[in-house]
């Protein structure tokens, strides 16, 4: 429940108010007690006691004549028989007021929020695990996979941050179910887009950054892009950072110009690996010792020792860290299949050239074989994968790829695979199918010299096509039928 008085005064402090038009008049303030039992962004949810929110992109005026609400918060007066809220930014009211309605869910738990282009999702599974031993299973977790407000029953995540007003909702459930502690990832599109104003995180984690999420419908530019994310770092109040990331001067230069409490990791840093095989590294600096994950690759222990640090300044102890990391599954993050002839086969949601080229030179490492691999890109989003998905290729002769499909949305994915192909002197197959592509790269394997790469869905059972989730059988499961 909230007033509109109440929301006058969210609005008014945040500088965010401009007047509320009704009528044809304009008012500063309400006589009347205006009492809101739910809020909602969606017009075909409104009640007679629901505030709605105008905004977005596609929102139509037409959506507004079927609402059942009383009132409207907008950036733009519609001229509605209805009351309108007018304010200059939508998202920043929405995520105050939102706030104030499930009575700051925020402060009730400690949050620990994880940025960067790559290691998000992998990293908030290896938080929760190393949380989940210090509170006995009370931590709450938001990521791109999957989502779960009760610490063990999860379910698929639409975003990887939610809408404002979702995201305060859930972390109200997870709250109200008695969590503790919250591990979250935050886009650069969750700042672009406000979904987090106003919220402050107790621990803040920068991964890296790479070129990424670059076009039409996501960031202009690399600048930003990192300006965007760059955000969590004044929203925080202690920080962890890469020390080996891309401009990482400007990071340190902020954290010490905002006086925010930090560490910092990698190359450079106090904090470091100093020696690392297969599954097993060893660190030196604040949490040093040896520790064991279930995932291949450097960049996997550059993550745990990012979460490492940002799970001890929580108060997790040195062998809740080692357990958490010990006992860490990331769906869909490195799974490892082995074929009936010996062969391995790797899923990993590797989906932009840093990911793939990384993934590549693990596989690379441990297989002296033949190294096949089917990949797909995006349909109407990240375009610019396609050149560096094709020039992964290009530069590693051992692969033999099939191309395929991978949300393709509008887009034809035979010419998807034909622009990153055009990036290739050698030839590559081609087979729409994603599950057949699957079957018949793991049927080309001898032997346990040979490899399977299968980047790009992870865990993901859909494939979008023409704007709708299609159901897919899933990476796993294709490849578990081919075995
Ligand atoms: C740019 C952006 O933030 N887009 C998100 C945003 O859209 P929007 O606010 O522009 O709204 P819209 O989809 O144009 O729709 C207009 C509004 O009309 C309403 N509506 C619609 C129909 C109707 O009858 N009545 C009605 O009221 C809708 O509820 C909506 O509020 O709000 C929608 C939910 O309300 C999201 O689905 C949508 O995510 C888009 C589809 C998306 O996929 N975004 C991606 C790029 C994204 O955010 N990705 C990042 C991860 C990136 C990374 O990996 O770094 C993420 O955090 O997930
Ligand atoms: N620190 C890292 N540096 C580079 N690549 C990484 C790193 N961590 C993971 N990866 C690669 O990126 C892929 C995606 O990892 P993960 O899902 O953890 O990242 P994410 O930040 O959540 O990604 P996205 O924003 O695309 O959802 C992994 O499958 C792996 O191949």
């Amino acid at each position: 429940m909230i007033k509109l008085e109440q929301i006058l005064e969210i609005l008014k402090k945040d500088n965010n108010f401009r007047e509320i038009s009704a009528a044809g008049e304009y008012y500063f303030n309400w006589d009347k007690e205006v009492v809101f039992e739910q809020l909602s962004y969606d017009s075909r949810q409104t009640t007679a006691d629901t505030l709605f929110f105008a905004k977005g992109l596609n929102f139509k005026k037409e959506y507004l004549t079927k609402l059942s609400a009383p009132f409207y918060v907008s950036e733009f007066d519609y001229e509605m028989s209805i009351p309108a809220i007018i304010v200059t930014d939508v998202k920043r009211a929405m995520a105050l007021i939102a706030a104030a309605f499930f009575d700051y869910p925020q402060e009730k738990l400690k949050i620990l929020a994880l940025t960067g282009t790559k290691g998000k999702t992998t990293s908030a599974y290896f938080g929760k695990a190393i949380l989940d031993e210090m509170n006995g299973g009370k931590t709450a977790l938001l990521s791109t996979a999957q989502t779960t407000l009760d610490g063990h029953n999860y379910f698929k995540s639409e975003l990887t941050t939610p809408e404002s007003l979702d995201l305060l909702e859930m972390m109200a459930k997870a709250v109200e179910n008695g969590m503790s502690h919250l591990v979250m990832e935050v886009s650069s599109q969750a700042y672009k887009t406000e979904r987090v104003y106003g919220l402050t995180f107790d621990v803040g984690v920068f991964l890296n950054i790479f070129p990424d999420h670059i076009g039409p419908v996501e960031h202009p530019t690399l600048e930003d892009y990192f300006y965007c994310k760059r955000q969590l770092l004044r929203n925080s109040r202690y920080f962890v950072a890469n020390h080996e990331m891309k401009h990482f001067g400007i990071i340190q230069e902020e954290l010490l110009a905002r006086a925010i409490p930090h560490v910092f990791y990698g190359e450079g840093s106090e904090n470091v690996i100093t020696a690392s095989s297969g599954l097993h590294f060893v660190t030196d600096g604040a949490v040093s010792g040896e520790f064991d994950i279930r995932l291949l690759g450097r960049f996997n222990q550059e993550n745990a020792l990012a979460t490492a640090l940002a799970t001890q300044a929580l108060g997790a102890s040195p062998a809740q860290i080692r357990r958490g990391l010990q006992n860490a599954i990331v769906p869909g993050r490195m799974e490892l299949l082995t074929a009936s002839n010996g062969a391995h086969i790797y899923i990993d949601y590797a989906h932009n050239g840093v990911s793939l080229e990384n993934l590549v030179q693990v596989v690379e490492r441990h297989h002296t074989g033949r190294l096949l691999m089917v990949l797909g890109s995006t349909g109407n989003k990240g375009e610019s994968r396609r050149q560096d998905f094709g020039q992964v290729i290009e530069h590693h002769p051992r692969l033999e790829v099939i191309l395929t499909t991978d949300d393709a949305n509008y887009e034809d994915p035979q010419n998807i695979a034909d622009e990153i192909a055009s990036q290739v002197s050698r030839k590559l197959e081609f087979e729409r199918d994603r599950a057949l592509a699957i079957a018949k790269a793991i049927k080309a394997t001898k032997n346990s010299d040979d490899a399977v790469i299968i980047p790009g869905k992870g865990a993901d059972q859909f494939q979008l096509l023409n704007g709708k989730r299609e159901p897919y059988i899933g990476d796993r499961k294709a490849a578990e039928q081919a075995l």
